[in-house]
């Protein structure tokens, strides 16, 4: 079993199997590229590295554009340096103590796309916001439905969400009003994070996703699900959903999660553009915490569509990639119901709220309220990879 010199306590979600990257800061510097292992930054712009100076910047694109070749060597080094005793006196001098650290967002975020891709969620929405039809639409099983977001309000996990006002329309028919959402929620899902851009006019198979794909984050969609009710129709999301979407700050490199592939069942089997090459769902464990208390366990490795068939399916019409671009899976949500990544499926829309352990009832969030998203996954050796948290705090509206 592959360790490293630096101490790493057991249950830490950052072992030397996993090396996620992101982009600290302590008081007075300029932020710049640092990889978790244990409770430290390793501040790699300063060691023996493939690319060093690309760490240096204030976020992970240069190094993200360079492709899987430099992913990869920067990777096997940076292990080398971290197991082997002999770099331990070159190096102990470049590890800080992540408490005395700033998060910062971790790239500079392209375009982003939201999917939907969990058959229970998008079966529970159907049943809540269209009872009268069927839940799953006529296509749900033949393409992975998707929407474009609002790439600039991107944010790192801390930052907080101030409760959005929008135009929403009471039950019982009333004409819409204006003001603070009153159903603001969450939804618990898996990003992935584009490095290598594509031509325009060159759709990307299912089979290169590791040559584009940098890392995967956890990501919160916060959703405001009053404002979304009224104006999804028809042409989707809108202003319900772009008010924020927190990622975490670390992003764990595809390669630390090769151990944790999955191949879900297909039935129908998609066409051809959509089964190029292997699988790669993922078996990632998410917990979705509100106030401290878990609410629930969400199975990523449950979803129906996978992150290379994403891909296939956002660029199968020749748009291209760029670095930074983001796509995010879809909220997930398991067969049980402590396992649904929403509060609109775990209260039913507000009809059975949530009992937490304090005390309090929710059906939705309240200000203050804080809501943290981890998550887990099995990584080489067996060892225990977390994702580190993605946490926002709800400011009423301004
Ligand atoms: O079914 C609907 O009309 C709406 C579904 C969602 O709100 C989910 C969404 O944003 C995509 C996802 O996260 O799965
Ligand atoms: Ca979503
Ligand atoms: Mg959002």
């Amino acid at each position: 079993m592959t360790r490293s010199w630096v101490p790493v306590p057991d249950d830490s979600d950052f072992p030397v199997h996993n090396l996620p990257y992101g982009v600290f800061s302590r008081a007075g510097d300029q932020p710049r590229a640092g990889v978790a292992l244990g409770d430290f930054v390793v501040d790699v712009s300063r060691l023996d590295l493939p690319h060093a100076a690309d760490f240096a910047t204030t976020t992970l694109n240069a190094f993200m554009a360079r492709g899987s070749g430099a992913w990869r060597a920067v990777r096997s080094r940076l292990t080398e340096l971290l197991t082997d005793q002999t770099h331990r006196h070159s190096v102990a001098p470049h590890l800080i103590p992540r408490a005395e650290v700033a998060l910062h967002l971790p790239f500079e975020v392209a375009d982003y796309v939201d999917f939907y891709a969990s058959e229970h969620h998008a079966t529970n929405l159907g049943r809540i916001f269209r009872p009268a039809q069927e839940p799953l639409t006529a296509n749900w099983k033949h393409l992975p439905i998707g929407y474009h977001g609002r790439a600039g309000t991107v944010v790192v996990s801390g930052t907080p969400v101030v409760r959005p006002r929008g135009q929403h329309r009471a039950a019982g028919g009333a004409g819409p009003s204006f003001g603070p959402s009153q159903r603001l929620d969450i939804e618990a899902e898996v990003g992935f994070v584009v490095g290598t851009p594509s031509a325009l006019g060159a759709p990307v198979p299912g089979s290169a996703f590791a040559d584009h794909v940098f890392g995967v984050v956890l990501v919160n969609d916060w959703s405001a699900r009053d404002i979304q009710a009224w104006e999804y129709v028809p042409l989707g999301p809108f202003l319900g959903k772009s008010f924020a979407t927190s990622v975490s700050p670390w992003v764990v490199p595809l390669d630390a999660l090769a151990a944790a592939r999955v191949t879900p069942h297909q039935e129908p089997t998609p066409l051809p553009y959509l089964t190029e090459g292997r699988r790669w769902g993922l078996d990632i464990t998410m917990e979705v915490r509100l106030n401290g208390h878990v609410i629930s366990r969400p199975p990523y490795g449950t979803a129906y569509w996978t992150p290379d068939q994403q891909l296939a399916h956002m660029t199968a019409n020749g748009a291209s990639l760029r670095t930074g671009d983001l796509y995010a899976s879809g909220t997930i949500s398991g067969p049980r119901r402590d396992q649904r990544g929403s509060l609109i499926e775990l209260t039913w829309n507000g009809s059975e709220p949530l009992d937490l352990p304090d005390g309090s009832r929710r059906a939705f969030l309240l200000d203050g309220d804080t809501v943290t998203i981890s998550a887990v996954a099995r990584g080489a050796d067996g060892t225990r990879l977390g994702f580190g948290d993605v946490t926002g705090t709800i400011q009423p509206a301004g």
